[in-house]
C-alpha cells in the first residue's frame, strides 16, 4: 500500500486528497477556497472528521504552506516520509508536454517557462511543485497537464485564423484546459449512462472559477472553448472570455495600459466580478440576483455564454447525447444548470427539477425519460487522475 498526495491548484482554490493506493480509498482530503478573496475557508475532512473554518487565503504560496503544516500538526501523517509520491495538476503544458511527467529541476524550469499559456495557474502550481520538493526531498513528484486532453483536437479547431507561420514559430494555437477533469467526467458519465464513450456525442460544461466546455467526439476531445491560455472561451469568475481583440489595443491606449496590465485586466478583474462590481463567487451572485442589477445582468451573460457554445459544439457534433456539468458550480448550483437547460428546448432538453435539485455534489442523471439528451451531474475528481498517473510513473507499487 502506498499514500499519494494529489494537488489541485485551481484559480481560486487548492484542493488536495490523500489517497491509499492501489485501493484508491481516500485517507483525507481537504481544500483551500476562495483564494485571494476576503473572506477564504478551509476545509478538511480526516480521521472520520469534518472540519470547516473562515480565515483570509491570500495567495497559493499561502494555501501550500498552510497544507504542509496542517499534514503534520493535525496526525494526518506522522511524517513527511509517510507519503510516497506527489502528484500535481499543472494547467499549461504547451507544446512541450503531452502527457503526465515526472518532474525535476528540468521539467520545473519548463514548467515555469509556461507562466504566459497560463498566467493565473502555472505560476502557482510551480510554487507549490518546488515548496512539496524542498518538504519532501526524493519522493516522486509528477505533474499532470490539463492541456494533455486536448491533444486529440483537429487542426480545423486548434489553429487561428492568423498568418500560419505564428503558429509554426510561436505554437500560437489552442491549447485548451481542464483536461484532467474532462479525461475522468467523460468516462464516468458513458458508464452512468451504460453506453460506451466512444459512441457518445457529449458535451461536457466545466463551470467552476475557471469555466470551459469540451465536445468529445469518439471518446475524443474534439473541441474546447478555452484557448492559448484559459482566458478564452465564457465569461469566469474573473476572467473576460471571448471578446474582440481590437478592444484590447483600443482600451490599453485609452487606459494609457501596458501589455501587461491589459492582460491582468482581462483575466483578474473581468468576468463575473468586472460586471457585477460585486464578486467573482457565484454563491455570492446568486444571493443578490433578485435584488442588484448588475449581479443579474453577470448572471444572465453568464447563461448565455454557455447556451451559445453549447449551441456551437452541438452543430460541430451533429448532435448531441450526453451533456454533462460538473465544477464548483456545475455541481451544487440547481438554478444555474435549470436555466442553462431551458435555453435547450430546442434540443428537446428536458430536465425533472426535482432531481436537478437533489444533485448537489453528487452523480445524478437529471434529464427526464422523455429528453432526447440525457443530462447529467458528474462530480469531478482530478484528484484520483493525478493520483493514479502518480503510481504510473512512479513505478509505486
Ligand atoms: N458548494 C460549493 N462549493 C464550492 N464552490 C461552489 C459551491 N457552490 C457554488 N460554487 C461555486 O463554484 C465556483 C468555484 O468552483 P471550483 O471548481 O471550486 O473552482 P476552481 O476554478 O478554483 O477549481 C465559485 O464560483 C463558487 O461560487
Ligand atoms: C484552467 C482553469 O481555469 O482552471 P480552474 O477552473 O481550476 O481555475
Ligand atoms: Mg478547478
Amino acid at each position: 500500500m502506498s499514500k499519494i498526495l494529489a494537488i489541485n491548484a485551481g484559480s481560486s482554490s487548492l484542493k488536495w486528497r490523500l489517497i491509499e493506493m492501489p485501493t484508491e480509498k481516500v485517507i483525507a482530503k481537504g481544500s483551500a477556497e476562495r483564494i485571494g478573496q476576503k473572506l477564504g475557508k478551509i476545509k478538511v475532512v480526516a480521521n472520520g472528521e469534518k472540519t470547516e473554518r473562515e480565515s483570509p487565503v491570500p495567495t497559493h504560496h499561502d494555501a501550500v504552506e498552510m497544507l504542509l503544516k496542517m499534514l503534520t500538526e493535525s496526525k494526518i501523517i506522522n511524517d513527511f516520509s509517510e507519503i510516497t509520491g506527489v502528484g500535481h495538476r499543472v494547467v499549461a503544458g504547451g507544446e512541450i508536454f503531452h502527457q503526465s511527467t515526472l518532474i525535476d529541476e528540468r521539467v520545473l524550469t519548463q514548467i515555469e517557462s509556461l507562466a504566459e499559456y497560463a498566467p493565473l495557474h502555472n505560476p502557482a502550481e510551480a510554487e507549490g511543485i518546488r515548496a512539496f520538493m524542498a518538504a519532501l526531498p526524493g519522493v516522486p513528484e509528477v505533474a499532470v497537464f490539463d492541456t494533455s486532453f486536448h491533444q486529440t483536437l483537429p487542426a480545423v479547431n486548434y489553429l487561428y485564423s492568423i498568418p500560419y507561420d505564428y503558429y509554426k514559430q510561436f505554437g500560437a494555437r489552442k491549447y485548451g484546459a481542464h483536461g484532467t477533469s474532462y479525461r475522468y467526467v467523460s468516462q464516468r458519465a458513458a458508464e452512468l449512462v451504460d453506453q460506451p464513450l466512444a459512441d457518445l456525442k457529449m458535451i461536457v460544461a466545466h463551470l467552476g472559477n475557471g469555466v470551459s466546455l469540451d465536445a468529445i467526439k469518439d471518446g475524443q476531445s474534439y473541441n474546447t472553448s478555452m484557448g492559448f491560455t484559459p482566458l478564452a472561451g465564457v465569461t469566469m469568475g474573473t476572467r473576460s472570455g471571448d471578446i474582440d481583440a481590437s478592444l484590447v489595443a483600443f482600451l490599453e491606449e485609452k487606459l494609457d495600459l501596458s501589455v501587461e496590465q491589459m492582460t491582468d485586466i482581462l483575466n483578474t478583474k473581468s468576468g463575473l466580478l468586472g460586471l457585477s462590481g460585486i464578486s467573482s463567487d457565484m454563491r455570492d451572485l446568486l444571493a443578490k440576483e433578485t435584488t442588484n442589477e448588475r449581479a443579474k445582468i453577470a448572471m444572465d451573460i453568464f447563461i448565455d455564454r454557455i447556451v451559445q457554445y453549447i449551441g456551437a459544439y452541438t452543430a460541430q457534433l451533429n448532435g448531441l447525447d450526453t451533456l454533462v456539468f460538473t465544477a464548483g458550480i456545475g455541481e451544487n448550483e440547481a438554478p444555474i444548470r435549470s436555466r442553462v437547460c431551458r435555453s435547450l428546448g430546442y434540443l428537446d432538453v428536458e430536465i425533472d427539477e426535482n432531481l436537478n435539485k437533489a444533485a448537489r455534489g453528487t452523480e445524478q442523471l437529471i434529464s427526464t425519460p422523455q429528453s432526447k439528451v440525457k443530462v447529467l451531474v458528474v462530480p469531478t475528481d482530478e484528484e484520483l487522475m493525478i493520483a493514479r498517473d502518480v503510481v504510473e510513473l512512479g513505478k509505486i507499487k
